[in-house]
């Protein structure tokens, strides 16, 4: 055999696979068909969406917003350029500090298309069409995902644009057409309407980010509304059209919403069409290819990780997902799966959350109490400005552990962690109340909607 392991794409998933298998001393290859490493990870999906997001971010938090850049479009077009610079920037660093550590360690890169030959053999199909077989004892597919692109929708990389396209505009547009309210949808409206385009939304659901509490998502839903965003929820598209320099899209209702360019927001499609995992006898499910809990595909000695898997198709997770197929491909060190999986919507304000929402306990018929902070009754809240931003703790009320916890506003992203932590850790409500935090933190809301939670479960004991 020609490697120990070959891996299939150089996404998170990829990488933090091969990065594994170098540190356990394997012969590792990555193959990739792009000329950039990085995947939707680097190249077109995390890094850069949270790259513009913070030009973005930072003109919101200076007050800037639509009053004062909305008049100005060429002072709208140098933010722009901002945008573009600082993502370009990233992306290059990013891609040195990866390359630098795959190279390191040993992994070797072969550029090129990889489709399977047979169980153990892929061939790789470079840029120049020279081809050539690769034989590896495990493999691992790390081929991720793109955005969906159904036939109907005229993507035109100009006026027409999936996540992928519109990091390649040059030109702000006035207006901008949504169609969607997922996690992508979310996080360009905030981009777009913080830098002053005029957005509006198309969703079919009656709420945006239709999984998560109504009370977190109503915070963003009113800062988008603070921002002028037009929402058109419970509406479907019946078709989008490119007319003159811009588009119509046409409603089942019969709206018609004239803007300069669309955003088509709706999901993502696995890339394994050109992988022929036939040919491995490997099973998928309209592409997505099926695992165990070991991460490894109906052929044991091939793995799948990463988005290439479906949910939760974060950055995040498919590293794990490669470090533990890897370390069950070789019988290393046991793996245990983290459990309570966080997850960041880097919107403006952002959102985070871990473990269930109160649907999701109502459902289970679990007895509950739920404890709520605000940004603005804690010291530091009112330092930074954020008026609106909510911590909120969602508490057993047998054992009095946490179920779930769900941050809207500054840092929530990064604020999550301390929950998650707690929930890992088996800690309680109490653990939460007794920390000394500092002082003045957002942390501190932790202490105060713990303390909001324990006067709650102690009423109920009293009953
Ligand atoms: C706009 C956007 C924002 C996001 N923001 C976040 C975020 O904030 N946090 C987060 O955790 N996640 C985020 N995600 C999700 C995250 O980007 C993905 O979950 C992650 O990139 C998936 O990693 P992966 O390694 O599975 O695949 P990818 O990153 O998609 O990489 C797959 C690689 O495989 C290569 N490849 C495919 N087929 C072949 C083949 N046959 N031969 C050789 N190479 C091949 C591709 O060229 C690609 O480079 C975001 C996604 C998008 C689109
Ligand atoms: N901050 C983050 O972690 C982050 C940011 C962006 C994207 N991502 C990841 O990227 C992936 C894709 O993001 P997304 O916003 O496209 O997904 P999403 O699941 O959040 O939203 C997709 C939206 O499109 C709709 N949709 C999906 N398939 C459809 C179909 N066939 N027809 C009609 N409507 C359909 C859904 O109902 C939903 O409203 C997600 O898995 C997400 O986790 C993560």
């Amino acid at each position: 055999m020609d490697y120990d392991v070959l891996i299939i794409g150089s996404g998170p998933a990829g990488q933090h696979a091969a990065w594994q298998a170098a540190r356990l001393g394997k012969r590792t290859a990555i193959v990739e068909r792009k000329p950039r490493i990085g995947g939707a990870g680097l190249q077109t999906g995390t890094i850069p969406s949270k790259a513009m997001r913070e030009v973005a971010y930072l003109l919101s938090r200076s007050g800037g917003m639509r009053q004062s850049l909305a008049p100005d479009s060429r002072n709208r077009h140098g933010l722009l350029a901002d945008a573009v610079r600082r993502k370009e920037g990233v992306i290059a660093q990013q891609e040195s500090v990866i390359l630098q550590r795959l190279l390191r360690h040993g992994v070797a890169l072969i550029p090129g298309e990889a489709s399977f030959v047979d169980a153990h053999t892929l061939q790789v199909a470079d840029a120049a069409g020279n081809t050539r077989r690769i034989s590896a004892d495990f493999i691992v597919l790390a081929s991720g995902s793109r955005p969906r692109r159904p036939a109907d929708v005229p993507f035109d990389k100009k006026t027409v644009l999936d996540s992928t396209s519109i990091l390649n505009i040059r030109h702000l547009p006035d207006s901008l057409l949504v169609v969607g309210g997922g996690v992508i949808a979310c996080e360009y409206v905030s981009i777009f309407a913080a830098l002053g385009v005029h957005v509006s939304v198309v969703d079919s659901h009656t709420q945006l980010l239709e999984y998560l509490s109504e009370d977190v998502v109503g915070v963003l839903a009113d800062s988008f509304l603070g921002m002028g965003v037009t929402f058109h929820m419970q509406e479907r598209v019946a078709e989008i059209r490119r007319e003159g320099s811009g588009t119509v899209t046409l409603l089942e209702s019969g709206k018609q919403i004239r803007t300069d360019a669309v955003l088509y927001a709706q999901g993502r499609e696995p890339n394994s069409a050109g992988l022929h995992v036939d040919k491995a006898g490997i099973l998928a499910r309209d592409g997505w290819i099926e695992v165990n809990r070991h991460y490894q595909t109906s052929v044991p000695h091939i793995y799948a990780v990463g988005d290439l898997i479906g949910r939760p198709a974060l950055a995040s997770t498919g590293m794990e997902q490669g470090r533990a197929a890897v370390l069950h491909a070789f019988g290393g060190a046991t793996h245990v799966a983290a459990d309570n999986l966080p997850m960041a919507v880097y919107t403006i304000p952002e959102i985070s959350y871990v473990g269930r929402t109160e649907k999701e306990v109502q459902l289970e018929d679990i007895p509950y109490v739920v404890g709520r902070a605000y940004f603005k009754d804690s010291a530091r809240g009112q330092i930074i400005g954020d008026a609106q931003g909510m911590l909120k703790l969602i508490v057993d009320a047998h054992n009095e552990k946490l179920l779930g916890v769900h941050i809207v506003g500054e840092q929530a992203s990064e604020l999550i962690h301390i929950g998650q932590l707690v929930m890992n850790l088996h800690g309680s409500v109490h653990d939460l109340v007794s920390n000394v935090f500092n002082y003045p933190t957002l942390a501190e809301c932790y202490k105060l909607a713990a303390l909001d939670c324990t006067h709650q479960l102690e009423q109920r004991k009293t009953l």
